[in-house]
């Protein structure tokens, strides 16, 4: 409950961009409102038999308390689910699903808006796949899953609370074989290399996981790995700090294969679970920065023929497109092998994790959704569907 409240909440303005745009293309057309039938509830009920076949469509809940309700834009904070693995310790209600009932949805009352429908046709299909570019999902993601909507609805009158259902359950469907927490192998210590474009929050997300992860009771070991800049070492610190992890870090300018390799003895002698290193991410120059990558790679293996373990690219969400140049040029310079997507709140960008998910296959192992130490969940395909499409927001109403 606590993190989809957020997360519906966090990722507003994308849903907003959304659940307009579909408004607006389901009135603007033929769009009238269905005559009610003394059988058929006040909303949007018929629609059961548009709703896709395929995931099953949630079984109801019933109806939350009303200290349980989703916050208001206002609110300040709620804690967020950890995005460290399922085996890990997680507090109790951390476990709550967060579906709004269909209870709360059949009584809305009998005053509540007649629904309005539009034939899908070719114009409005056109409409939709305009929309879902615009919300940054990409041409062939947007044609997909738009082509997949149509299938077998062609020429129905469609509401917008069904399109959203169609267009959530289309989402989930793309993001679910990439929805994977970071994988924590037996062995010690696991080496996480920490990739990404300066400013992409790579440092606000070793923080964030580190702290996790020592909530967690894993003992975890940073190396502050960008050490061309004192302020990028300086911030890592106050993380490492608030996450109660040391820092180990060079003089600036020093050779970063040669940190990882002191921090990667350091683990070892500890007997740490995990090392988080830290990397520059000057794209200015790929070559040193490459070579720079693979020297790290280079020395760490020297200790240890398998580190490291994971190599995350972090991604700042509210660079859109942009997001799919980044993910094909690091794949190139390291060997990445999952995402962590920050800054999905507050942005109107977040359907490129849909284009990203689509296009590349990688894991998304978890999503920032705000600056504080706990604002790092584990990925959740349905619940950033509905975000994504203001499901969540109609199901709040
Ligand atoms: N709103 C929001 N801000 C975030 C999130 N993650 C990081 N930030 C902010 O983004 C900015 C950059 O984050 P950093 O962690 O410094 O990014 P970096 O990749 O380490 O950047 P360099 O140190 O320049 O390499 C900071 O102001 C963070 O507070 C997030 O999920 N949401």
């Amino acid at each position: 409950m606590s993190f989809f409240g957020k997360l519906k909440t966090k990722l507003f303005k994308s849903s907003s961009k959304l659940d307009e745009g579909l408004d607006a293309i389901v009135h603007e057309g033929d769009g009238e409102p269905d005559a009610p039938s003394p059988s058929e509830p006040p909303q949007e009920r018929s629609e059961a038999q548009d709703v896709p076949p395929t995931p099953a469509p949630e079984p109801p809940q019933p109806p939350k308390p009303r200290a349980e309700q989703p916050p208001s834009r206002e609110e300040p904070r709620e804690p967020v689910q950890p995005a460290i693995p399922e085996d890990l310790p997680r507090t109790p209600d951390e476990e709550a699903p967060a579906r709004p009932g269909l209870l709360g949805r059949l009584f809305r009352g009998p005053d509540a808006a007649p629904v309005v429908r539009r034939t899908l046709d070719d114009e409005m299909l056109e409409q939709l796949e305009e929309l879902l570019i615009a919300s940054d999902m990409g041409v062939d993601t947007a044609l997909r899953v738009t082509a997949n909507i149509a299938e077998g609805r062609y020429g129905k009158r469609l509401s917008v609370h069904e399109i959203k259902t169609l267009l959530a359950a289309e989402i989930a469907r793309i993001m679910e074989p990439v929805a994977r927490p970071l994988p924590i192998y037996p062995k010690r210590p696991q080496v996480v290399l920490v990739v990404g474009v300066n400013g992409s929050g790579k440092t606000t997300t070793i923080g964030k996981l580190a702290s996790q992860f020592r909530a967690a009771g894993k003992s975890v070991v940073i190396a502050a790995g960008d050490t061309f800049r004192a302020a990028a070492v300086e911030q890592l610190q106050v993380w490492g700090d608030r996450a109660g992890v040391p820092v180990l870090t060079a003089p600036e300018g020093s050779d970063p294969a040669s940190l990882a390799f002191d921090a990667m003895g350091r683990a070892q002698a500890d007997g740490a679970d995990l090392l988080m290193i830290d990397t520059a991410g000057r794209l200015q120059n790929r070559a040193d920065l490459m070579e720079e990558l693979a020297k790290i790679v280079r020395v760490i293996r020297k200790k240890d023929p398998d580190a490291p373990h994971n190599t995350l690219l972090v991604l700042d969400a509210t660079t859109g497109q942009n997001a799919l140049n980044q993910v094909e040029t690091f794949r190139k310079l390291a060997d990445v092998s999952g995402l962590v997507m920050t800054k999905l709140d507050g942005t109107a960008k977040g359907g490129v994790l849909v284009a990203l998910a689509d296009k590349f296959g990688l894991p998304i192992h978890a999503i920032g959704v705000g600056e504080q130490i706990d604002d790092l969940a584990p990925f959740d395909p349905e619940e950033f569907a509905a975000a994504l499409t203001g499901l969540a927001t109609d199901d709040a109403a």
